[in-house]
């Protein structure tokens, strides 16, 4: 599978650009805040329906315009897909594939599979729990329509069984069978979601291992760990044991929507003791592995968009990266960098066939390969 072509219109700096890409290599070069991320983020929108920065797709219309337009053309094995995402100000987005659109965009979401590897990934080590639980959901939802739904129904009960426990402490009433009700809806969708990350990660984690040994060339101790109030016992037992617990919270204090993964370097958070390095390649080879596990589950390979990443790499992480594209492992593969030369004098080197668009002011200043 791959991105033929992309159009984009008012879609953030960028007012009209086109683009005929490289089954290969493709490489948007030029200085910081020209346009070269908002490029990749317009191939994530076709592929996951929205952008990886910014959730707030009326944000990426272009400042003072009335619509975006992103739209491309795919080849999937015999197939030609015409992927269409249009946004106005104010109103919903519209989602099409080959002209007609989508009424669900979960429908979309699996087709075409991208992985973005950019510097905004540290928000999976620094942040909240919640980053590294979508990290998952993103991943499994590719390949697993189910869980989606599973995982959607699970949050409404989730919700309507906190305001009820926000109700009970308005109110000083506390109806236990009320509780009961719920429990027994979401206690099977809960342990449902959390078997499916289990099987996920039982599987993921061996594949990141062997991704952080080659770029640390295994010199150091890592781990990824699962981490799940579920391992206890059903979420239903659990919810039973704690009510009084969620009674003084006025909130449900377990479940699915509380795992977290857990980041160790020589058994420490790698927040806290890991380098701006090892932290780094940890980052790679989850992504590295995410690229992997969904090539091999989807049996072909997801587009690969590499946001500023070879500026910040040392040379033997960049060969190796490098050599992984050679080996054509990695498929499709877009990168942005800011020197115009460094990167396509790599792939030169290496007789990689590659496509390269120098981008000023949000339009294609030159196309140099
Ligand atoms: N909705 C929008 N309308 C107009 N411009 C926008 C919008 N959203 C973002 N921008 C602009 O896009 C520019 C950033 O573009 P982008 O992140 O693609 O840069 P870049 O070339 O990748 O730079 P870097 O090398 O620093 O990562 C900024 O100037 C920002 O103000």
């Amino acid at each position: 599978m791959h991105l033929k072509s992309l159009s984009l219109i008012n879609f953030k700096n960028i007012s009209e650009a086109e683009f005929e890409f490289s089954a290969d290599v493709n490489c948007f070069l030029g200085l910081n805040g020209e346009g070269k991320t908002n490029i990749l983020d317009g191939i994530h929108y076709l592929s996951l329906t929205k952008s990886y920065f910014n959730h707030r797709d009326n944000q990426n219309i272009k400042f003072e315009e009335p619509f975006f337009v992103v739209q491309g053309v795919f080849q999937k094995d015999e197939d030609e897909l015409n992927i269409y995402c249009g946004m106005k100000a104010g109103e919903k987005k519209t989602f099409k594939k080959n002209k007609k659109n989508y009424t669900k965009l979960a429908d979309h979401v699996g087709l075409l599979p991208v992985v973005m590897i950019s510097p905004n990934d540290t928000s999976l080590i620094l942040d909240g729990s919640e980053v590294r639980r979508k990290f998952i959901d993103s991943i499994i939802s590719q390949f697993d329509k189910e869980y989606l739904q599973k995982l959607m129904a699970y949050n409404k009960v989730l919700q309507q069984r906190n305001a009820l426990l926000k109700q009970f402490a308005e109110r000083g009433a506390f109806q236990e069978d009320m509780l009961e009700v719920m429990d027994m809806q979401i206690g099977p969708l809960g342990d449902w979601v959390h078997t499916r990350r289990q099987e996920f990660l039982d599987e993921f984690i061996p594949v990141f291992n062997q991704f952080y040994g080659d770029l640390s060339n295994g010199k150091e101790e890592v781990s990824l760990v699962y981490q799940s109030q579920l391992t206890e016992g059903s979420l239903e037992s659990l919810l039973v044991a704690n009510r009084m617990k969620d009674r003084s919270a006025n909130y449900t204090t377990q479940g699915i929507h509380k795992d977290d993964l857990v980041f160790t370097i020589k058994d420490h958070p790698l927040k806290k003791f890991g380098s701006q390095g090892q932290q780094k390649s940890y980052l790679i080879a989850l992504k590295l592995a995410t690229h992997a596990y969904t090539k091999e589950k989807k049996g072909f390979a997801p587009i690969l968009l590499l946001d500023d990443i070879f500026d910040k790499l040392d040379d033997t992480r960049i060969d190796y990266l490098l050599g992984m594209i050679k080996e054509g492992k990695l498929g499709q593969t877009f990168i942005t960098d800011t020197s115009t030369e460094k990167v396509p004098s790599i792939l030169k080197r290496l007789d990689i066939n590659f496509n390269a668009f120098e981008i000023e002011n949000g339009a294609i200043k030159n196309q140099l390969a």
